[in-house]
Parts: C-alpha cells; sequence; structure tokens
C-alpha cells in the first residue's frame, strides 16, 4: 500500500479527507438504520464508496477501516473487516478501470461478496441455510444501496471540493452512458427506497395485527387462567356451605366434588384450628397450611379463602401444585374450619393448545414455570430463562429467544400478561413464520428490483440512442469534407427540440460559411488572375522590347542555349542573323525619332511575319539592330528565306512621311548557318554574325552575308570568318 503518497501537503489533504469521510462513516454506522425482520441498512459505507471515486487504495483502505470500526462496534462481527475492507478496495480498483461505483459494487457482491459472506456464515456460524441465503441476499441489497447512495453524492458534491487531492483518473464517457447511468442509478434508488418503504410498512402492519391479536389472546388467557382458579375456589367455597349436612361421610362427598374437579389431587377438611378432620387419601396426610403459615392462619381467622403459592407436589412431588382452602361452616352457622384442597397446574397450557400457532408459558410470582407448551425448552418449577432481545414498545411485540441468548435471529415474538394474582403469562408466536414473509417479500422485491435494472438499462440504451442519434448524424455530417456544398441532413421528426435549434443554428453557420468561403475563393481567383496577368505583363516587360514587341537581347540570351541543344538533339544546324536598318540615321534625322520608332515596329512586325515558325526568336539586340535565331534552318534554306525577307522588307512601306510618302527601307543582314555543335557561346555566335553584316555594310548595304565552314570558333573564329565569308547582294533600299 502507498503510504508514501501521504507525504506531502497534498498527501496530507487527502488524509485528512479520508479520515473525515471515514469518521462521518463510523458515526452513521454507529446506528445501523433498523427495518423489519433482521434487516439493518448500513449507510455508512456509503462514506467510503464515495472515497472510491476520488482517492486511491491507502486512502481509502484508511477510509473503510474507520467505517467499519463503527459498523463493528454495532454488529460485533470481525469479519465485516475482510468482506466490506474488499469492497472498498474492489471498487476502488475498477473505478481506476472506469467503472461507475454503483456497477463495480453490484460486480463485487455477485462475484465477490455474496459467496464470501455464504461460506463464512455458514463456517463460522450455526444458522440454517435459508437464513444464511437471506443474510447474503440482503448484504447485497445494502452494497447497492449505499453504492447507489454514494454515487448520487459523486453527481451531486461539487467537483471542486476534491480539486488538488484526485487520484482517479476524471473519465470522460459518451452521452449513452452517462444517461443510462443516471437513470439506472434513480431507478435503483427509487425502487429500493419504495421496496424498503413498503415492505417495512407492510411488515410493521402485520406485526401490530399480530401484536395486537397477541394482546387479546394473553389477556383471554390470563382470563382463563383467574377462571379456573376461581371456579376451583368457588368450588371449595360452596363445599364449605353443604359439608355440615353430609358430616357423617364427608370424605365421599369429597370424593364426589375431585370427580367433578379432576384437577383437585386431593381433598380435606381441618378444623378452626388447622387440624386435619377429613382427607381424600388417608394415607399421605394433605400437607398441613396451618401453624406456621400465617396468612392461612389470617385466612381461617377471618373465614377467608386461602390460595398458597406454587410448591412441588402431585404425583411424585415435581409437579407444580397449590393449596386452596375455604371456610366450612357448622350447622349452628360457626366457622367449623377449611375446606383444603390440591390444585394441579401443570395442564394449564391445554387452554392454549386450541391455538396451534402459540406457544405460552406461565410463571408464579417468582418467574418460576406453572405451565409450558410441549416442546418448549423449560423445566417446570424452575426460573424461566427467557432472552428478550427487544423488550415490547408502543405496538410491537418483543423478540424471544429461550436457547441462546446471543442467537441472531430471535424465536419468537412475545406477549406478556401479568394476572391478578402476579403470575406472568409469557404469550410466545414463532418468529421464523413471519420472518419468511418478510424474506419472501425482500427476495421478490429483490427480484423485481433486478428486472427493473435490466429494464431500465435495456431501456436507456434504446432512449440514448433515440436521443444522440440525431447528435451523431449532425456530428457525422459537419465532420464531412464537403460539408460547405450540401445541407445538413434533416432530423427525424420526434427529435429533442434543443437538436433541432442546434441544427438550424449549425445550418445557418453553414450557410454563412459556405458563402463567405465562396466569396473568398472568387476573391482568390481574381486575384490570382490578376496575378497572372500581372506575372505575364511582367515576363514580357522582361522578355519583350517595349518599342517593336520583339524578344529583347536577355531573352535572347536566354534561349539560345535552349534553342541550340533542340538543334543538337535533331542533329541540324543552327542560323543566327543580325538584321541592321540601312542608313537608319538619316531617317531619324530627317523624319524624326516618331517616325524611326514607327519603323522600327514595322521593320520587326515584317520580321517576325517572315519568320513566324514556332521555335524562331526575333530579339532586338539594339538601336536599329535585330537578331534572328532559326533553329533546325540549313544554310541554304536560310539564305533563301532571309534574302526572301531582304526584299520584302525593301517592298514593304514601313511608315509614312509628313508628306505622305512612304516610307521604305532596306536592311543588311549578316549571317552564320552552321552545326549547332559549333559552338556553345551565344557571343561567338554574335561574333560571327556581326562579321558577316559588317561585310554586308561594306559591300554597299541591303543584302544578306553568310559566314560559313567555321571549325574551331573558339580558336580564332574572326579568321575563318573573314576567309568564308559569302555575300548575297540585292537593291539597296531608299532612307
Ligand atoms: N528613332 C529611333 N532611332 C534610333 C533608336 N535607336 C537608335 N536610333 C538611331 O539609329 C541611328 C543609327 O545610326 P548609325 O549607327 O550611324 O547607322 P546608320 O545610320 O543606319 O548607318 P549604317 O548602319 O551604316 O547604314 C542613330 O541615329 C540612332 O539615334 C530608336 O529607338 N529610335
Amino acid at each position: 500500500m502507498t503510504w508514501k503518497r501521504f507525504g506531502g501537503p497534498r498527501g496530507r489533504r487527502r488524509l485528512m479527507m479520508a479520515t473525515g469521510l471515514g469518521l462521518v462513516g463510523l458515526l452513521v454506522n454507529l446506528f445501523p438504520i433498523p427495518l423489519f425482520s433482521n434487516i439493518q441498512l448500513v449507510l455508512g459505507n456509503a462514506l467510503f464508496i464515495f472515497c472510491a471515486s476520488r482517492l486511491g487504495y491507502a486512502a481509502v483502505a484508511w477510509c473503510a477501516l474507520l467505517t467499519l470500526t463503527g459498523l463493528y462496534i454495532s454488529w460485533g462481527h470481525p469479519i465485516i473487516y475482510l468482506t466490506f475492507g474488499l469492497e472498498a478496495l474492489f471498487v476502488t480498483a475498477m473505478r481506476r478501470r472506469g467503472w461507475y461505483l454503483l456497477y463495480a459494487d453490484l460486480l463485487y457482491w455477485v462475484l465477490i461478496g455474496m459467496p464470501l459472506t455464504a461460506l463464512l456464515f455458514a463456517t463460522l456460524f450455526d444458522l440454517q441455510r435459508e437464513y444464511i441465503a437471506f443474510t447474503v441476499l440482503k448484504q447485497g441489497f445494502n452494497g447497492m444501496l449505499y453504492s447507489a447512495a454514494a454515487s448520487v453524492a459523486v453527481l451531486m458534491v461539487p467537483k471542486v471540493w476534491s480539486k488538488g487531492l484526485r487520484q482517479q483518473p476524471v473519465l470522460v464517457r459518451e452521452f449513452r452512458h452517462k444517461l443510462s447511468h443516471a437513470l439506472v442509478l434513480l431507478t435503483t434508488l427509487m425502487l429500493m427506497v419504495s421496496l424498503l418503504v413498503y415492505t417495512s410498512h407492510l411488515m410493521r402492519a402485520q406485526q401490530t395485527l399480530l401484536f395486537s391479536q397477541m394482546k387479546d389472546n394473553s389477556a383471554q388467557l390470563a382470563g382463563q387462567f383467574d377462571d379456573f382458579l376461581q371456579r376451583h375456589m368457588d368450588a371449595l367455597t360452596i363445599a364449605g356451605h353443604w359439608l355440615p349436612d353430609v358430616r357423617v361421610d364427608q370424605r365421599t362427598s369429597l370424593l364426589q366434588l375431585q370427580r367433578q374437579y379432576p384437577d383437585f389431587l386431593r381433598l380435606g377438611v381441618t378444623d378452626d384450628r388447622g387440624v386435619i378432620l377429613v382427607d381424600t387419601d388417608p394415607g399421605a396426610p394433605l400437607r398441613s397450611q396451618s401453624a406456621e403459615n400465617a396468612a392461612y392462619q389470617s385466612a381461617v381467622r377471618h373465614a377467608r379463602p386461602y390460595q398458597s403459592a406454587v410448591y412441588a407436589g402431585g404425583v411424585g412431588g415435581l409437579e407444580p401444585v397449590l393449596v386452596m382452602a375455604a371456610p366450612w361452616y357448622q350447622s349452628d352457622g360457626n366457622l367449623g374450619g377449611m375446606v383444603e384442597a390440591t390444585l394441579a397446574l401443570s395442564q394449564l397450557h391445554q387452554f392454549n393448545d386450541l391455538d396451534k400457532t402459540q406457544k405460552m408459558v406461565l410463571m408464579d410470582q417468582r418467574g418460576r414455570v406453572i405451565s409450558a407448551s410441549n416442546g418448549l425448552p423449560l423445566t417446570l418449577l424452575q426460573p424461566a430463562k427467557l432472552y428478550i432481545r427487544k423488550p415490547e414498545t408502543g405496538e410491537h411485540a418483543a423478540e424471544l429467544s429461550l436457547t441462546q441468548p446471543e442467537i441472531p435471529l430471535p424465536e419468537y415474538f412475545s406477549k406478556s400478561y401479568t394476572m391478578n394474582n402476579d403470575w406472568q403469562l409469557q404469550l410466545l408466536v414463532p418468529y421464523r413464520p413471519a420472518a419468511e414473509r418478510a424474506e419472501q417479500q425482500f427476495v421478490l422485491g429483490l427480484g423485481m428490483l433486478l428486472l427493473a435494472l435490466v429494464l431500465t438499462s435495456a431501456l436507456t440504451r434504446y432512449l440514448s440512442s433515440y436521443l444522440t442519434k440525431p447528435l451523431e448524424n449532425l456530428a457525422r455530417a459537419i465532420a464531412q469534407p464537403e460539408l460547405g456544398e450540401r445541407p445538413l441532413p434533416g432530423l427525424p421528426s420526434g427529435s429533442a427540440r434543443e437538436i433541432l435549434v442546434l441544427r438550424e443554428e449549425l445550418e445557418t453557420q453553414r450557410q454563412a460559411i459556405h458563402a463567405h468561403h465562396e466569396e473568398l475563393e472568387c476573391k482568390v481567383a481574381r486575384r490570382t488572375e490578376e496575378l497572372a496577368q500581372a506575372n505575364a505583363r511582367l515576363e514580357q516587360l522582361a522578355m519583350r522590347d517595349g518599342l517593336t514587341g520583339a524578344f529583347n537581347r536577355r531573352y535572347f540570351e536566354q534561349q539560345f542555349e535552349t534553342l541550340r541543344q533542340l538543334c543538337l538533339r535533331a542533329g541540324q544546324p543552327m542560323t543566327l542573323a543580325i538584321l541592321d536598318i540601312d542608313h537608319f540615321k538619316s531617317i531619324n534625322d530627317l523624319h524624326g525619332h516618331l517616325v524611326g520608332d514607327q519603323c522600327l515596329r514595322a521593320f520587326a512586325n515584317t520580321v517576325a511575319e517572315q519568320f513566324g515558325r514556332r521555335n524562331d526568336l526575333l530579339a532586338r539586340y539594339g538601336g536599329e539592330e535585330f537578331v534572328l535565331l532559326l533553329p533546325l534552318l540549313d544554310r541554304e534554306n536560310a539564305q533563301q528565306q532571309l534574302n526572301a525577307l531582304r526584299q520584302r522588307i525593301a517592298c514593304t512601306p514601313m511608315a509614312q512621311t509628313d508628306t505622305e510618302r512612304a516610307l521604305m527601307l532596306t536592311a543588311s543582314i549578316g549571317v552564320i548557318s552552321v552545326d549547332s555543335q559549333w559552338s556553345d557561346c551565344a557571343q561567338t555566335w554574335l561574333d560571327a554574325a556581326d562579321k558577316a553584316l559588317y561585310r554586308a555594310k561594306s559591300n554597299g548595304r541591303n543584302q544578306v552575308c553568310f559566314h560559313a565552314n567555321l571549325q574551331e570558333p573558339n580558336k580564332n573564329p574572326a579568321v575563318s570568318l573573314e576567309n568564308t565569308a559569302t555575300p548575297t547582294t540585292g537593291t539597296k533600299g531608299s532612307g
């Protein structure tokens, strides 16, 4: 056990909490609530069950020890430490595994508590089997009641009370489990309380009825005994009056009287000094009541009837008898003496024998048994040992045992009655049948309780799924990725209003989110479009020449290697041409820069129209110079197409002068058209083409000049360029 856990301030607070709860439990258990039969409620145990919901083993064990000490004081059986102590630890362990207290306790009593209690009772006590079964059931019932009470306390007591003290995990459960537990708890408590109230009320009513019957019966029986004594005394009194007339044969008359009253064991007549004159049994003289007996003397003196105390007499001198006497008078009216009789009392119980359901004990003033029903373990004329468990109170009969003072179950309900002569009549009704009735009702009630629990559990399962299904559907619908597009699914028409409201609220929110989402998407699309356009514009700006729309020099340099690789892969030559407008300066000078710009644009368009293949690339190289990169174009085709271009330029009006004359111009073109492997350096190619251009200019302009058969450009390209240039002359355009 982890007593170390009690270390530190938190541990000390836990110890204080366990001690506080344990002491409350101890106090409550000192006064178990008596219900009926032998059933008592031990609500104090609820305290250690409550403790098990919050604290660990050590704290619960300590709380249980305190609580059970209260029970030990009131019950006196040390085995409670075992059965209930195990219960405390078992419930703590199960709570740790996430069980509800009520279910954990029920499981304990079914699996361990009831079998263990039955075993202990069978071994340690000499009890009837049915009584053991009933006691065991009673323990289980008790367990369920106080664990249900503890569970309610757990629900009711604010969590803040045990804040920081918790050793048990906080359990997050599904709604249906919570609902089911709450309903089972409620049902258990309601049914148990109803069962207890109903059964104890019924039992009390039965006991009240029984007690009132016993009261009547005891009074009636006592009356019969009084009658019995009175009748016999009357017989003697009457005999006292007629005895003088039959003086001749008084003995015969007395024998006749004895025949009429067989309980007179013997009869006799004394004189006024107590000397026996006549005796029905002269062989054994009538016990003298005279001389030393002051009461008898007084009775004689005053001519009053006399009744002795009970003493042993009769056959063998062992039966309880008494002597009664009445005065007799002589014919002159004077007191003659006393008519005496010995009266047998042991058969008085026969008055009660008609009622088989009850027994009786009649005791004299000194508590000695005078007469008792057959079968009772009592000895005549010995003081009766009556172990009365509860005194008679109010309308309840006392509980009485004749055999053992500490027997767990009383043997009889008893009602005592004091007769006129101070004899005690004890009326006894066997306890067992009444207890059996109570037990039957209790077991029946317990069975109904279990049935109700099973039904409640099954019903709440259905009910909770009926309540939670719409919530689960809603949660599932919300979790769907395409939530925004579709409306939330409708709920069954019988759904709770709160859930319907929740659904409506969620649907409104969904629509708002969806609208917002769509708006955002539109915005994003618009922004993306704008961004793409801006990017395209930027791209254009980055790679195009603003005036002519042709690619710029940087773009040309970027694309050069790509297009060269294209030619390499195709094993084709590549052509690079530099186009330079002839005498462009004079156009500027004569017509102004605007016209010059117009010419540049028109020139670029004309070139682009001529070389419109996908991979042809026209870039403005600077001023009025353009570069044409023509992949997959061999020299022959290049020559043909560039000449065609040159002619087309020459006959294409590029702009209008102030005088509305069409402005025509020519261009010189320097070309290099070789295997693409020739050089991987754009500048080398440009230089070679520039050389050719230079020659075109030098040769009179408006012509296409080629360089060819360039073998090792990197070594000395200029030399080979000079040697291999092939000019193609055209008509010189006007400037
Ligand atoms: N309008 C206009 N003129 C430009 C532009 N860029 C360069 N120029 C002009 O182009 C002219 C080029 O003149 P030059 O290099 O002497 O060449 P050219 O007059 O064409 O003579 P050749 O090339 O030898 O036939 C210069 O006068 C520049 O001012 C431009 O963007 N717009």
